[in-house]
């Protein structure tokens, strides 16, 4: 219900999807999918190629945001609180159980902020670990920049076309926590790629950012 609800917005707003690799989606089992998440904006993307049985883990300050707040509990969404890595932590691997026990998707935004500059923000490692935990096929998709039609430091809102990609599967098999750091270098990379190519924008070095992993300085 909320999916067909939201999809409809890009109506409203002018907005264009072309999606690529839907296709990719069609695999049996629970998954870990993770994306590029740069506004509020992504959530029309999000309903736009959600899969069935596929719940989100949000900040927990969204619950408290009244109507919205509700709608999301109602929808499955997983609160964690991101100023604890315990906390967060534990709740992630009760999820994984529960992906097994009851064969759910969950979506995750590993740079764990929107983030709007034309770039990706390092990633957070909870995805990884939880496509690690539960043996799980980790899907990346990505969204081009919405820079040329959405800025808020010039004031531009005008419509537009967001490019959507869905990669190949990545199986996380036999992998274990050590392998985790690797595989979220790698998922960085590929994703950084992607989203540079569907942007049709210059692709920065990333010897320039710590390979990717670190902040900058
Ligand atoms: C009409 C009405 C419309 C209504 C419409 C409704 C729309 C309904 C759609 C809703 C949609 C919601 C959309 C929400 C969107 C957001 O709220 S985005 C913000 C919230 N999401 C996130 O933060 C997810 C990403 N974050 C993570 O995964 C983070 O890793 C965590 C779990 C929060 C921990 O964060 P952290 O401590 O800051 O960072 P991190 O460096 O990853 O971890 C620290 C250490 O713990 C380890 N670690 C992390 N996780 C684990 C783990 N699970 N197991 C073991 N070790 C771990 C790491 O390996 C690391 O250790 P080292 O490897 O460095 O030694
Ligand atoms: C001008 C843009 C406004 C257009 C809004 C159109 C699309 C609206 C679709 C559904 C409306 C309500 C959904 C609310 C969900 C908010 C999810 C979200 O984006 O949370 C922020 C969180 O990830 C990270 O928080 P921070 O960046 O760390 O703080």
């Amino acid at each position: 219900i909320i999916a067909n609800i939201v999809k409809t917005f890009k109506y409203i707003y002018g907005l264009r999807f072309e999606v690529q690799g839907l296709e990719n989606f069609e695999v049996e089992g629970p998954c870990v999918i993770v994306s590029n998440h740069q506004s509020i904006l992504d959530m029309m993307g999000l309903m736009e190629i959600l899969p069935d049985d596929c719940v989100q883990i949000g900040k927990k300050e969204l619950l408290y945001t009244g109507p919205v707040g509700l709608i999301m509990y109602l929808g499955g969404v997983i609160f964690i609180n991101r100023k604890s890595t315990s906390n967060a932590k534990t709740v992630m691997s009760g999820v994984a159980q529960t992906m097994l026990d009851e064969n759910v998707k969950v979506w995750v935004y590993p740079e764990g902020t929107r983030n709007g500059n034309g770039d990706l923000l390092p990633f957070k490692k909870g995805a990884f670990h939880l496509a690690v935990q539960a043996q799980a096929n980790l899907f990346t998709v990505l969204y081009s920049s919405f820079t040329s039609f959405y800025n808020p430091a010039k004031k531009l809102f005008i419509s537009g076309k967001i490019r959507v990609e869905v990669l190949q599967p990545i199986e996380t098999k036999g992998l274990t926590a050590e392998d985790v750091a690797d595989l979220t270098e790698r998922c960085y990379c590929t994703m950084r790629e992607t989203f540079f190519r569907l942007s049709g924008t210059a692709r920065e070095p990333l010897a320039s950012r710590h390979n990717g992993l670190l902040p900058d300085p």
